[in-house]
C-alpha cells in the first residue's frame, strides 16, 4: 500500500474526484493517461449508473490505447450488495479491451493485484526502444577503462 500511496504522491497514480463540479479537472487527468481504473461501490447502484458518463469522457479524452479496467469496490459489504458480478462483466465485455474484478480497499483484497496487473500490461503494450542518446552513452561506457598507472610512492619528506 505504501509504494501505491508513494506512486500517487509523485502523479504516477493519479485519483479523480467523483463529483460533477471537478470534471473539468479530471478531463485533464484522462490525458496521457497509459491505464485508467473505474471504480464503482458494488453496494450503491447510482455508482455503476455513472459509468457510461466515465466512458464519455474517456472516449472523449483518453487515449484509445489506454488500458481499461472495471473495479467493482466494497466486496467486504457483500450483504449489501446491490450489484451482481455478472452485470458488471457484462458491461465489461461491451467495451473493447476492458478487464473486470471486484476488490475491498477496505481489506486490501485485490488492491495491488489490480494495479500490478495494470502496470504488466502497461509495459507489455510498450516497445522495447532505447532511445539512441541512452543507447550511445552505455556504448561509450563499455569502451576499456583507460589504464591507471601505478601510484607512485610519495616523495621522501626530506629531513634538514
Ligand atoms: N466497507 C468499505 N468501505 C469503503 C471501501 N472503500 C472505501 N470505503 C468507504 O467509502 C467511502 C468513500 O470512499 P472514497 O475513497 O472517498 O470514495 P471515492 O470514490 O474516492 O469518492 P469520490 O471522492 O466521490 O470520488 C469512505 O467512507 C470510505 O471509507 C471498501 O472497500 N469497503
Amino acid at each position: 500500500m505504501l509504494f501505491w500511496k508513494n506512486a500517487a504522491r509523485l502523479g504516477l497514480i493519479r485519483d479523480t474526484a467523483g463529483q460533477e463540479r471537478f470534471n473539468s479537472i479530471t478531463s485533464a487527468y484522462y490525458r496521457g493517461a497509459k491505464g485508467i481504473v473505474l471504480v464503482y461501490d458494488i453496494t450503491k447502484q447510482e455508482t455503476f449508473e455513472d459509468l457510461p458518463k466515465w466512458m464519455k469522457m474517456i472516449d472523449k479524452y483518453a487515449s484509445e490505447d489506454a488500458e481499461l479496467l472495471l473495479v467493482g469496490n466494497k466486496l467486504d459489504c457483500e450483504s449489501d450488495r446491490a450489484i451482481s458480478r455478472q452485470q458488471a462483466e457484462r458491461f465489461a465485455s461491451r467495451i473493447s479491451g476492458m478487464r473486470f474484478c471486484e476488490a475491498s480497499a477496505k481489506d486490501n483484497f485485490n488492491v495491488d493485484e489490480i494495479f500490478l496487473k495494470l502496470v504488466d500490461d502497461i509495459l507489455s503494450k510498450m516497445p522495447l526502444e532505447v532511445p539512441s542518446k541512452e543507447l550511445s552513452n552505455s556504448v561509450l561506457s563499455l569502451q576499456p577503462e583507460p589504464e591507471i598507472p601505478p601510484e607512485l610512492p610519495p616523495p621522501r619528506m626530506r629531513c634538514c
